[in-house]
C-alpha cells in the first residue's frame, strides 16, 4: 500500500525522568529506506519503536510530538494502535516466528484482520513468501513448523509476516545483526526489492550496512538528531563534526 510518507514533529520520548530522544523531527519518504544510525544508547530504537507506539508497551514512557501518516498524527491518543500496527509493521533483531507452520504465521494476520477464505489466504501466504524471497525454499514445506527454518529463512519469514497485512511503512530493528554474511546479504537485497513499494526505516550498527542500502541516513547522538541527508552526503561530506567523527569510526 502506498503512502505519502511519515513526518515526526519535535518528538521526544522519557523513560520516567530521563529524556531518551530529544525534540527529534525527521521526515522519510515513500519508496526510501533511511539508516538510522549512532552509538550504543543514542536513541535509535527507541525513535524508531514510536514509530509504530510500540514504546506504550514500556512501562512508565511518556511521548510527546506529532508523528504524522498521510493526514493523521499517529501519537493522537484516539489511535487504534492494532490497525496503526497494521499499517507500520516491525521486524526485530532476533528473527521471532511463531510457534506455528510457516503458513500459520503469514496468515494469522490477514485472519485477524478479517480474511477468511481459504483461496484468499492462500494467495497472501504465497504473495508475502515471493516477496520475501522464501517461496521457492518453502513452498512443498509450508505446513511444517516455522522454527525448523534456519535463523535466516526465519527473519524472512518474519518479513513476510509483516508484509501480509499490506502495510505502508515497515521498520526494522538491526534486522540481520544475529545473521551469518549470507543471510544478511539476502536480507539486504530484500531490502533494496522492498523499497520499490514500501517506506523502510532500518535501524543498524553496521555503517558499511548503512552504505549499502539506504538512500538517507540519520544520525543520532545522546537523543538529538544530529544530522539528516542522502546517504551519500552523510558518508561523504556531513556537515556535523560530530557525524564525521562517527562514520570515520573516531568513536562509538
Ligand atoms: N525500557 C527502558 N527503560 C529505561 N531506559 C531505557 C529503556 N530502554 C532504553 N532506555 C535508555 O534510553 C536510552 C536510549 O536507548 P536505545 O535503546 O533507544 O538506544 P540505541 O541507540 O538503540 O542503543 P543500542 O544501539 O545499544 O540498541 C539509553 O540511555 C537507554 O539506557
Amino acid at each position: 500500500m502506498q503512502t505519502n510518507g511519515l513526518k515526526v514533529n519535535e518528538l521526544s520520548v522519557f523513560y520516567g525522568e530521563k529524556e531518551a530522544v530529544k525534540k527529534v523531527s525527521l521526515s522519510f519518504a515513500p519508496q526510501t529506506v533511511t539508516a538510522l544510525i549512532g552509538p550504543s544508547g543514542c536513541g535509535k530504537s527507541t525513535f524508531l519503536r514510536s514509530l509504530n507506539r510500540m514504546n506504550d508497551t514500556i512501562g512508565g514512557v511518556r511521548t510527546t510530538g506529532e508523528i504524522w501518516i498521510d493526514g493523521v498524527n499517529i501519537n493522537d491518543p484516539s489511535i487504534d494502535v492494532v490497525e496503526l500496527r497494521q499499517q507500520i509493521g516491525m521486524v526485530w533483531q532476533r528473527p521471532n516466528p511463531f510457534h506455528k507452520s510457516i503458513y500459520e504465521n503469514i496468515a494469522f494476520g490477514p485472519r485477524y484482520h478479517g480474511i477468511k477464505k481459504k483461496k484468499q489466504l492462500d494467495e497472501i501466504v504465497e504473495d508475502s513468501l515471493r516477496k520475501a524471497a522464501l517461496w521457492e525454499e518453502t513452498k512443498d514445506r509450508l505446513h511444517n513448523s516455522a522454527l525448523a527454518l534456519s535463523g535466516g529463512q526465519q527473519q524472512r519469514l518474519c518479513i513476510a509476516r509483516s508484509i501480509a497485512v499490506k502495510p505502508k511503512i515497515i521498520l526494522m530493528d538491526e534486522p540481520a545483526s544475529a545473521l551469518d554474511p549470507v543471510s544478511t546479504s539476502k536480507i539486504e537485497e530484500l531490502i533494496a526489492e522492498l523499497k520499490k513499494e514500501y517506506c523502510i526505516v532500518i535501524v543498524t550498527h553496521n555503517m558499511q550496512q548503512a552504505a549499502r542500502v539506504s538512500d538517507r541516513t540519520a544520525f543520532f547522538y545522546m537523543g538529538k538528531l544530529i544530522e539528516a541527508d542522502s546517504t551519500e552526503v552523510m558518508f561523504t561530506n556531513p556537515t556535523q563534526k560530530e557525524t564525521d567523527d562517527y562514520i570515520s569510526g573516531r568513536f562509538g
